[in-house]
Protein backbone atom coordinates (compact mmCIF):
# COMPACT_ATOMS: atom_id res chain seq x y z
CA UNK A 1 0.00 0.00 0.00
CA UNK A 2 1.48 3.40 -0.87
CA UNK A 3 1.30 5.58 2.21
CA UNK A 4 -0.28 8.90 2.38
CA UNK A 5 -1.31 11.18 5.41
CA UNK A 6 -4.06 14.09 4.76
CA UNK A 7 -5.28 16.65 7.41
CA UNK A 8 -8.07 19.09 7.02
CA UNK A 9 -9.28 21.66 8.61
CA UNK A 10 -7.78 20.01 12.13
CA UNK A 11 -8.67 21.78 15.41
CA UNK A 12 -7.36 20.65 18.98
CA UNK A 13 -8.56 21.78 22.29
CA UNK A 14 -6.70 20.91 25.73
CA UNK A 15 -9.00 21.17 28.54
CA UNK A 16 -10.86 24.22 27.71
CA UNK A 17 -8.35 25.54 25.34
CA UNK A 18 -8.51 25.85 21.71
CA UNK A 19 -4.75 24.93 21.22
CA UNK A 20 -4.50 25.39 16.72
CA UNK A 21 -7.87 25.37 14.24
CA UNK A 22 -7.63 25.49 10.00
CA UNK A 23 -4.48 23.20 9.84
CA UNK A 24 -4.22 20.74 6.57
CA UNK A 25 -2.10 19.06 4.85
CA UNK A 26 -1.16 15.72 2.54
CA UNK A 27 1.76 14.27 2.78
CA UNK A 28 2.95 11.84 0.17
CA UNK A 29 5.70 8.80 0.41
CA UNK A 30 8.91 9.90 1.04
CA UNK A 31 8.12 13.32 2.50
CA UNK A 32 8.95 14.46 5.51
CA UNK A 33 6.84 17.64 7.41
CA UNK A 34 8.44 19.72 10.51
CA UNK A 35 6.47 20.76 12.91
CA UNK A 36 7.99 23.96 14.69
CA UNK A 37 6.40 26.04 17.60
CA UNK A 38 7.07 27.36 21.10
CA UNK A 39 6.34 25.21 24.16
CA UNK A 40 2.77 24.59 24.35
CA UNK A 41 1.32 25.49 21.34
CA UNK A 42 0.51 21.84 20.30
CA UNK A 43 2.84 19.83 18.61
CA UNK A 44 2.87 16.62 20.52
CA UNK A 45 -0.83 16.63 20.94
CA UNK A 46 -0.95 17.16 16.97
CA UNK A 47 1.50 14.26 16.64
CA UNK A 48 -1.47 12.05 19.43
CA UNK A 49 -4.24 13.48 16.86
CA UNK A 50 -2.35 11.98 13.90
CA UNK A 51 -1.54 8.07 15.96
CA UNK A 52 -5.29 8.06 16.98
CA UNK A 53 -4.48 8.68 20.42
CA UNK A 54 -6.27 12.36 20.71
CA UNK A 55 -9.89 13.03 19.51
CA UNK A 56 -9.42 15.86 17.13
CA UNK A 57 -11.74 19.07 18.18
CA UNK A 58 -13.06 19.36 14.59
CA UNK A 59 -11.62 18.26 10.87
CA UNK A 60 -10.41 14.76 10.08
CA UNK A 61 -7.25 12.56 9.62
CA UNK A 62 -7.07 10.07 7.22
CA UNK A 63 -3.85 7.90 7.34
CA UNK A 64 -2.87 4.79 4.39
CA UNK A 65 -0.69 2.80 6.38
CA UNK A 66 -0.02 1.88 9.51
CA UNK A 67 1.86 4.48 12.03
CA UNK A 68 4.63 4.49 14.57
CA UNK A 69 4.58 7.19 17.08
CA UNK A 70 8.34 8.15 19.07
CA UNK A 71 6.51 10.04 21.83
CA UNK A 72 7.69 11.61 24.93
CA UNK A 73 7.97 8.61 26.67
CA UNK A 74 9.42 5.57 26.94
CA UNK A 75 7.06 2.87 26.74
CA UNK A 76 9.60 0.15 28.48
CA UNK A 77 9.46 -1.73 32.39
CA UNK A 78 11.89 0.62 34.23
CA UNK A 79 12.83 -2.54 36.94
CA UNK A 80 13.76 -5.20 33.75
CA UNK A 81 16.98 -4.61 32.05
CA UNK A 82 17.05 -3.50 28.67
CA UNK A 83 16.94 -6.68 26.86
CA UNK A 84 13.93 -8.14 28.79
CA UNK A 85 12.14 -5.13 28.44
CA UNK A 86 12.71 -4.70 24.99
CA UNK A 87 12.10 -9.04 24.29
CA UNK A 88 8.58 -8.39 25.93
CA UNK A 89 7.63 -5.98 23.24
CA UNK A 90 8.89 -8.19 20.57
CA UNK A 91 6.72 -11.38 21.84
CA UNK A 92 4.04 -9.82 21.39
CA UNK A 93 4.08 -7.30 18.11
CA UNK A 94 7.16 -9.13 16.61
CA UNK A 95 9.33 -6.31 17.16
CA UNK A 96 12.19 -6.21 15.08
CA UNK A 97 14.94 -4.89 17.72
CA UNK A 98 17.59 -8.28 17.49
CA UNK A 99 21.36 -7.73 18.22
CA UNK A 100 21.39 -6.02 15.20
CA UNK A 101 19.09 -3.25 15.54
CA UNK A 102 20.36 -2.95 19.22
CA UNK A 103 24.39 -2.23 17.76
CA UNK A 104 22.79 0.10 15.39
CA UNK A 105 21.47 2.24 18.20
CA UNK A 106 24.73 1.80 20.26
CA UNK A 107 22.73 0.04 22.93
CA UNK A 108 24.35 -3.59 23.12
CA UNK A 109 26.51 -3.03 25.89
CA UNK A 110 23.27 -1.90 27.61
CA UNK A 111 20.91 -4.92 27.69
CA UNK A 112 22.17 -5.60 30.99
CA UNK A 113 21.30 -2.34 32.86
CA UNK A 114 18.08 -1.67 34.40
CA UNK A 115 15.62 0.66 32.10
CA UNK A 116 15.32 3.25 34.73
CA UNK A 117 19.08 3.97 34.63
CA UNK A 118 19.44 4.44 31.64
CA UNK A 119 20.41 8.25 30.35
CA UNK A 120 18.76 10.64 28.95
CA UNK A 121 20.46 9.79 25.35
CA UNK A 122 20.26 6.11 26.15
CA UNK A 123 16.51 6.56 26.76
CA UNK A 124 16.11 8.07 23.66
CA UNK A 125 17.46 5.29 21.75
CA UNK A 126 15.76 2.83 23.19
CA UNK A 127 12.93 4.64 22.47
CA UNK A 128 13.28 4.89 19.17
CA UNK A 129 14.51 0.53 19.50
CA UNK A 130 10.71 -0.05 20.47
CA UNK A 131 8.11 2.52 19.22
CA UNK A 132 9.64 2.98 15.97
CA UNK A 133 9.53 -1.01 14.26
CA UNK A 134 10.94 -1.46 10.92
CA UNK A 135 8.30 -1.68 7.82
CA UNK A 136 5.99 0.98 9.27
CA UNK A 137 5.46 3.29 6.88
CA UNK A 138 4.58 6.50 8.82
CA UNK A 139 6.53 8.18 11.61
CA UNK A 140 5.26 10.58 13.84
CA UNK A 141 8.43 11.70 15.83
CA UNK A 142 8.06 14.32 18.57
CA UNK A 143 11.53 15.96 19.28
CA UNK A 144 13.14 12.83 17.29
CA UNK A 145 16.44 14.15 18.00
CA UNK A 146 16.72 15.93 21.57
CA UNK A 147 18.80 14.17 23.86
CA UNK A 148 21.38 12.28 21.46
CA UNK A 149 25.22 13.11 21.08
CA UNK A 150 26.31 13.97 17.68
CA UNK A 151 27.27 10.25 16.58
CA UNK A 152 23.44 8.75 17.69
CA UNK A 153 21.83 11.99 16.22
CA UNK A 154 23.85 10.86 12.89
CA UNK A 155 22.60 7.65 13.21
CA UNK A 156 19.53 8.29 13.36
CA UNK A 157 18.95 11.11 10.52
CA UNK A 158 20.49 8.83 8.26
CA UNK A 159 17.85 6.20 9.10
CA UNK A 160 15.42 8.49 8.83
CA UNK A 161 16.76 9.92 5.00
CA UNK A 162 16.65 5.85 4.28
CA UNK A 163 13.27 5.84 5.67
CA UNK A 164 12.24 8.07 3.28
CA UNK A 165 13.83 7.35 0.57
CA UNK A 166 12.15 4.03 1.01
CA UNK A 167 8.68 6.07 0.24
CA UNK A 168 8.48 6.28 4.17
CA UNK A 169 6.64 9.37 5.59
CA UNK A 170 7.85 11.31 8.53
CA UNK A 171 6.06 13.97 10.60
CA UNK A 172 8.75 15.50 13.18
CA UNK A 173 7.75 17.78 15.90
CA UNK A 174 10.70 20.25 16.90
CA UNK A 175 11.58 23.45 17.91
CA UNK A 176 14.66 23.11 16.83
CA UNK A 177 16.13 22.67 13.35
CA UNK A 178 16.38 19.37 11.77
CA UNK A 179 19.16 18.53 9.66
CA UNK A 180 16.83 16.39 6.99
CA UNK A 181 16.38 17.08 3.27
CA UNK A 182 13.58 18.63 1.33
CA UNK A 183 11.54 19.48 4.27
CA UNK A 184 8.15 20.70 4.22
CA UNK A 185 7.08 22.82 7.46
CA UNK A 186 4.62 24.04 9.29
CA UNK A 187 4.25 26.70 12.16
CA UNK A 188 1.46 26.01 14.98
CA UNK A 189 1.71 29.80 15.98
CA UNK A 190 0.08 30.47 12.51
CA UNK A 191 -2.67 28.26 12.93
CA UNK A 192 -3.30 29.51 17.02
CA UNK A 193 -7.15 30.03 17.91
N1 LIG B 1 -4.52 16.31 29.28
C1 LIG B 1 -4.46 17.64 29.16
N2 LIG B 1 -5.45 18.42 29.64
C2 LIG B 1 -5.42 19.76 29.52
N3 LIG B 1 -4.40 20.41 28.93
C3 LIG B 1 -3.38 19.67 28.44
C4 LIG B 1 -3.36 18.26 28.52
N4 LIG B 1 -2.23 17.83 27.94
C5 LIG B 1 -1.58 18.92 27.49
N5 LIG B 1 -2.27 20.01 27.79
C6 LIG B 1 -1.90 21.39 27.47
O1 LIG B 1 -1.91 21.55 26.06
C7 LIG B 1 -0.90 22.47 25.67
C8 LIG B 1 -0.08 21.87 24.55
O2 LIG B 1 0.68 20.80 25.04
P1 LIG B 1 1.66 20.01 24.06
O3 LIG B 1 2.41 19.03 24.90
O4 LIG B 1 0.89 19.50 22.91
O5 LIG B 1 2.62 21.20 23.57
P2 LIG B 1 4.02 21.15 22.82
O6 LIG B 1 3.97 22.19 21.73
O7 LIG B 1 4.36 19.77 22.41
O8 LIG B 1 4.99 21.66 23.97
P3 LIG B 1 6.56 21.36 24.28
O9 LIG B 1 7.35 22.09 23.22
O10 LIG B 1 6.75 21.98 25.63
O11 LIG B 1 6.75 19.88 24.29
C9 LIG B 1 -0.12 22.83 26.92
O12 LIG B 1 -0.53 24.09 27.38
C10 LIG B 1 -0.49 21.74 27.90
O13 LIG B 1 -0.49 22.21 29.22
Amino acid sequence: MTPRLTVQDLACRRGDRLLFRGLSFSLEPGAALHVRGANGTGKSSLLRILAGLLRPFAGTVEAKGRIALLGGELPLDEHLPLEKALAFWNAIDGGGFGPERLATLGLEGLRDVPVRFLSTGQRKRAAYAVSIPAGTPIWLLDEPLNGLDGHAAGVLTDEIERHRDAGGIVVAASHQPLPLGKLHAVELADYAA
